[in-house]
């Protein structure tokens, strides 16, 4: 019933929208208050669904009591730091401990660990990753953890790459849940069967690596006016690994179909959403879920995340949202579908794990302005999350 009123609503206001364009077309800019009202209707929808969105990653957030031990809430591991980069696997596991990890590890070469060490003294740093014993040494930590996210500041080194491979296998064959970011994704573009069909399995590119990743597994050059149709093909090509492109807007999606598609107020035809920024007691947000609307079958879900940010594009900030994603895919995976409210738990937990970093970075810049830099992010990691997931 509810959901065959919202359809008849939004009907509505496509037709209400329809009617004041052309109206707009005739007579010009003093409709535009007019139509700025007509828009708020599907403001409301972008409300309503942010807010469901929001209140799905509410429900993984385990709750703080005396009777837990420490490790309950997650014990993550982070593959990466070389030579070159120290910094992105700091922010990644420095990350996933601000926002609520138990324990956090760092498995890097053996050059890069002291420096790894001497910024956190939080950090578990395990220096093997370019032992000769490297698989074998991260092998047996892998039974004691939750997650792994694996990239960060990894570099490309030949024989660090195979190492990561084999790391890739056994966790795999363990079923644990891995987020691949940075260079792990350049490895997922050589080698695309590694990760294929497995579905704790979730990549988080930015433009370049997505790019290099689409080319690689479906020989496209990247369709830059349709980031959803493209996140989608390379979900469905990777066997509906779940994807994240980052950008102005987040796109994610793990190319399935909507379970409540028909059924569900978060899921809205493609021909009917908007994108209009709304004010919210968290910052300007909007989330938008659905599919085309041409299609008989239920359309595949693809969720995209626009909470504000920031004109900051400073180093490090993906890092922080594949470390916070760590955490919160065990959590989600955890919590079952129940608490997800039957959409899949990965798609929860980036949804999540993209508003937090956006709002991180939207709290640093009021503070800091043109210098807000990755540390200043994470140093909003507990308010930010307070605010978003704690209210
Ligand atoms: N402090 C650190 O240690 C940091 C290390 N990092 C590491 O640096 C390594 C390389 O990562 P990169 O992300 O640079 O990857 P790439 O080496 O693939 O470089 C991508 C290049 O594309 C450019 N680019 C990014 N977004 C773009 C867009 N939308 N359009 C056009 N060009 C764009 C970037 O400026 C960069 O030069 C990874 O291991 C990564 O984790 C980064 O995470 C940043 C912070
Ligand atoms: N144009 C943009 N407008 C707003 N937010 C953006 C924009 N581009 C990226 N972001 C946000 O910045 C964060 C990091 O995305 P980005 O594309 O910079 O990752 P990255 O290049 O992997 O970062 P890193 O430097 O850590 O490797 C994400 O939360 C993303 O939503
Ligand atoms: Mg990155």
């Amino acid at each position: 019933m509810a959901t065959r009123t919202g359809a008849w609503a939004a009907v509505a206001a496509a037709a209400v929208v329809a009617v004041l364009s052309a109206a707009l077309a005739l007579y010009g800019s003093p409709l535009d208050a007019v139509l700025k009202r007509a828009f708020s209707l599907h403001n409301a929808h972008s409300v309503k669904g942010m807010e469901d969105a929001l209140q799905l990653v509410r429900n993984i957030v385990p709750p703080l009591t005396a009777k837990k031990h420490k490790g309950q809430d997650g014990r993550v591991g982070v593959v990466g730091g070389c030579r070159e980069y120290t910094g992105a696997p700091y922010f990644a596991a420095i990350s996933a401990l601000k926002v609520g990890a138990d324990l956090s590890h760092v498995f890097c070469t053996q050059e890069a660990a002291p420096v790894i060490k001497a910024y956190s003294p939080e950090l578990i740093v395990h220096p093997v990753l370019d032992s000769p014993d490297a698989v074998h040494d991260v092998g047996k930590w892998l039974p004691r953890l939750h997650a792994l996210v694996v990239g960060p500041g990894l570099g490309r080194d030949d024989v660090l790459l195979s190492n990561v491979k084999d790391i890739l296998e056994a966790s795999k064959a363990r079923g644990i849940p891995i987020v691949i970011d940075a260079d792990g994704l350049w490895l997922i573009a050589q080698q695309p069967a590694l990760i294929q069909g497995y579905q704790k399995a979730v990549l988080t590119p930015n433009h370049v690596e997505f790019s290099r990743l689409s080319e690689a597994v479906l020989g496209d050059p990247l369709d830059g006016q349709d980031r959803r149709g493209a996140v989608l093909r390379l979900s469905q090509a990777l066997g509906n690994v779940t994807v994240v492109q980052k950008g102005e807007r987040d796109v994610i999606s793990d190319g399935k179909q909507d379970a409540h598609a028909g059924t569900h107020t978060l899921c809205q035809p493609w021909s009917l959403q908007q994108s209009v920024p709304m004010s919210g007691p968290a910052g300007k947000s909007e989330v938008t879920l659905g599919g085309p609307s041409s299609t008989r079958a239920p359309p595949p879900q693809c969720w995209e995340c626009s909470q504000e940010g920031s004109g900051r594009r400073c180093g490090g900030q993906g890092d922080l949202l594949s470390g916070s994603l760590g955490v919160l895919v065990h959590w989600a995976l955890q919590a079952g579908p129940e608490r997800t409210d039957g959409f899949s738990p990965l798609l929860v937990a980036a949804f999540g794990a993209c508003t937090l970093t956006r709002q991180c970075s939207h709290q640093a810049f009021q503070k800091h302005g043109r210098s807000t830099t990755t540390t200043d992010m994470i140093a909003e990691v507990g308010p930010a999350f307070s605010r978003l997931f704690e209210t």
